[in-house]
């Protein structure tokens, strides 16, 4: 069953943008979607929560694709990219010599989002100065523009996002809990990759599929090796790491398969031995870590198999139940001659 919300998005003034999918099938990333399809309809203000890259920005779009307010504008501010001196014109607008270098009126992010909805991405960044002004737009929808007397009212709602924790801001005197209470009436929390596993393989297909067209690079096969690589990773930067290494791998591709674009460092080997209560994974990661700092040379020495204690042909046979092979980038590297390298004897 394929956990697929598909919706048009529309941009302020950008017109209609491609179609975009929340791919997963996930019991995890199915609770949000049921939450997200709750809360859309309503007027509510939503706050979406997660770690950086869990698709956030894609649940605020749903949110607004799935309410009333569709075909009106979506505007999107990222607080943290925005420097703070600026942010409050940004937000509200100035008039003509509200401040020096304010050449001209400006219509804020407020106005322009009037009917539909404004994203407030990063809104644990936004500064405490601000926050009161925040506040009361969002309970009385109005405000004045910098360097005016006259107050606008606007008619807008509100989707907030952050992958700060708030909570602890608020105890550290970082964050209103006023404004706190006001944007938490509807949390939706994204989970982490990690602990959606079984969403990997349908965003890999879905991410090579496109990344493969746009690229013109047609892929045929992703090997299972590639797949376990993919499964045994902890994705600090979760689904927007994920793309990009997809994407790193159709680059690498040769022959239509996708290679394993994973680096194997220490790093990633003792997180996944840390994590995993399944003996078969840590038996990869270490075979894995071994192999690669030896070059993905089996035997002799300096190979992978005296590193792990094991002989040559114990190493050969774990690897073939792994069906661990060295990845197709480094295999243009010519063996050295009396050195069996690990796609010679695991596959
Ligand atoms: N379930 C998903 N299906 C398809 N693409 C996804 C999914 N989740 C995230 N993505 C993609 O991953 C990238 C990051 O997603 P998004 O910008 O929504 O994350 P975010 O949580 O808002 O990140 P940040 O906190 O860093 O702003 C985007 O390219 C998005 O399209």
């Amino acid at each position: 069953m394929a956990t697929s919300l598909t919706f048009r998005s529309r941009d302020s003034g950008m017109g209609e943008r491609s179609l975009e999918q929340i791919i997963g099938s996930s019991a995890a990333l199915g609770a949000v979607l049921a939450k997200v399809d709750l809360v859309a309809p309503t007027d509510s203000t939503v706050l979406v929560l997660g770690e950086t890259g869990t698709g956030k920005e894609l649940v605020a779009r749903a949110v607004h694709n799935l309410s009333r307010r569709a075909g009106r504008p979506f505007v999107k501010v990222n607080c943290a990219a925005i420097p703070f001196d600026l942010l409050e014109s940004e937000l509200f607008g100035h008039e003509r010599g509200a401040f020096t270098g304010a050449i001209a009126q400006k219509i804020g992010r407020f106005e322009m989002a009037d009917t539909g909805s404004l994203f407030l991405d990063e809104i644990g960044d936004i500064p405490l100065a601000l926050q009161s002004k925040l506040l009361r737009v969002l309970q009385e929808q109005e405000f004045e523009r910098l360097g005016s007397g006259r107050t606008h009212r606007i008619n807008v709602r509100l989707i907030a996002a952050t992958h700060r924790d708030l909570a602890g801001m608020i105890a550290r005197s970082e964050f209103r809990s006023d404004l706190y209470y006001r944007l938490n009436v509807f949390p939706v929390v994204l989970p982490p990759l990690r602990n959606r596993k079984s969403d990997i393989p349908e965003l890999v297909s879905y991410f090579v599929r496109i990344l493969s067209q746009r690229m013109g690079k047609p892929i045929q096969q992703v090997p299972p090796e590639t797949m376990a690589a993919f499964a045994s990773y902890t994705w600090p930067g979760n689904v927007r790491e994920l793309q990009n290494l997809v994407e790193r791998a159709v680059i690498l591709s040769c022959d239509g398969v996708l290679p394993n674009p994973l680096p194997i460092n220490h790093q990633d080997t003792v997180a996944v031995i840390c994590n995993s209560t399944n003996l078969k994974e840590v038996d990869r990661a270490l075979i894995l870590q071994a192999l690669e700092a030896a070059d993905w040379v089996i035997g002799g020495p300096v190979g992978a198999a005296a590193k792990l204690g094991l002989n040559r042909t114990t190493l050969a046979y774990k690897m073939n139940k792994l069906g661990l092979v060295r990845p197709i980038r480094m295999r243009s590297a010519v063996p050295p001659e009396g050195i069996d390298h690990a796609e010679s004897t695991a596959t």
